[in-house]
């Protein structure tokens, strides 16, 4: 898929004078409960009234969403407050229910951007409308889907494109409900820099403490956008209840994120940020020398193992320059996420030095 000015032509004909803000509960409960939630958020930096009416839950038995009744919600909430509206669609059904509806954005959310069979059916649904489609990530890392996603979207005449970036599922615990892995959604914004990028804080923190700092990093990463999950009383909410933030938080946090420029001309500025990152180069080259130097000594660990006939892996030792290093790191003001995701990285490049260097 192709970078094109146009997928972001819907977003610029906005002119906002801040990012685009998607806000709303994660699921439509009542009808009085979204038009509450809409007027609380009319006069606030919120563009796009969002709302949840198909719920894809991991166990069954959970609330699963008000289904199609929902939509005539949103609907008369768009009557009353002239927000635009969007709903996440998981089939073609949905598509042509939303359509029906006027919904204005319609997202395809995580769990089915992983299947193309689906995303397909979608796309085929959506061909001939100029509806606004929000792509969020897979679930699982994996750049290329999201792309295939955005691309058969796009493939189906749809211009008006963008992606959201919610985080990803991982098997080990961390503080996230989905870890962003920032990479990705910057590969992303590098391969196609004129599709407008969304963050969906609410996903990737899983509790509201945490949705605030996600969306400063957001923006501190040049992001066009932010959909928060906003709720009148969110602890009573019947899904996500966690991670919902109410309508007046929402208007705070619009107050309190610093959205900077992307780049300035001023002299003074070019002229310090160049010298700072002459010294990065110079760093940088240091490094790439260390490294290399490593695993020069990780080849002739390699030639005495083979000498001996000794496996590489040898976890004491590991487990003994990890604990170090951490230690070490932290000194240094490295958190130990970083120090443990370069230290397992060299170690890998140093297993794949003796590997060649013992079967050779
Ligand atoms: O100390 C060793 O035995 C090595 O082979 C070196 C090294 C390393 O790169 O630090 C590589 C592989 C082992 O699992 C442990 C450590």
């Amino acid at each position: 898929m192709e970078n094109k000015k146009i997928y972001r032509n819907w977003l610029d004909k906005m002119e906002l004078s801040h990012p685009l803000v998607i806000a709303g509960p994660c699921s439509a409960e009542t009808e009085e409960q979204v038009l509450t939630i809409a007027h609380q958020l009319k006069d606030t930096d919120a563009n796009v009234l969002r709302a949840g009416i198909w719920k894809p839950r991991t166990k069954p038995g959970n609330f699963e969403g008000v289904g199609a009744l929902g939509l005539k919600w949103l609907q008369r909430a768009k009557k009353e407050t002239g927000m635009m509206t969007a709903t996440e669609v998981a089939n073609a059904t949905h598509v042509e229910l939303a359509l029906k509806h006027d919904i204005d954005v319609l997202w395809i959310g995580a769990r089915t951007t992983v299947s193309p069979f689906i995303v397909q059916d979608i796309a085929d649904a959506l061909k001939g409308t100029d509806k606004i489609v929000l792509v969020k990530n897979p679930v699982n890392p994996d750049l290329a889907l999201w792309m295939g996603a955005l691309e058969r979207i796009h493939t189906a005449d749809i211009d008006k494109l963008g992606a959201i970036h919610r985080g990803f599922s991982t098997y080990e615990k961390t503080k996230y409900r989905n870890n962003p892995e920032w990479q990705i959604p910057i590969d992303l914004k590098n391969q196609l820099p004129d599709l407008p990028m969304i963050c969906d804080p609410s996903h990737i923190a899983g509790r509201r403490k945490l949705v605030f700092d996600i969306c400063q990093t957001a923006l501190d990463l040049n992001y066009d956008g932010l959909m928060v999950e906003t709720h009148h009383t969110p602890d009573q909410a019947w899904s996500d209840a966690k991670q919902q933030v109410t309508p007046e938080t929402l208007v705070q946090m619009m107050i309190d994120l610093k959205v900077r420029k992307k780049a300035t001309s001023s002299e003074d500025y070019l002229q310090k940020l160049s010298l700072l990152r002459a010294n990065i180069d110079v760093l940088d080259e240091k490094l790439i020398d260390i490294m290399g130097q490593r695993m020069g000594v990780s080849d002739q660990i390699g030639i005495l193992k083979k000498e001996s006939n000794v496996s590489i892996l040898q976890t004491n030792r590991w487990n003994e320059i990890l604990g170090k290093m951490i230690l070490r790191g932290e000194e240094s003001g490295l958190s130990e996420e970083f120090t443990l995701k370069v230290f397992k990285a060299i170690h890998q490049e140093s297993i794949n030095h003796q590997k060649k260097v013992i079967n050779k």
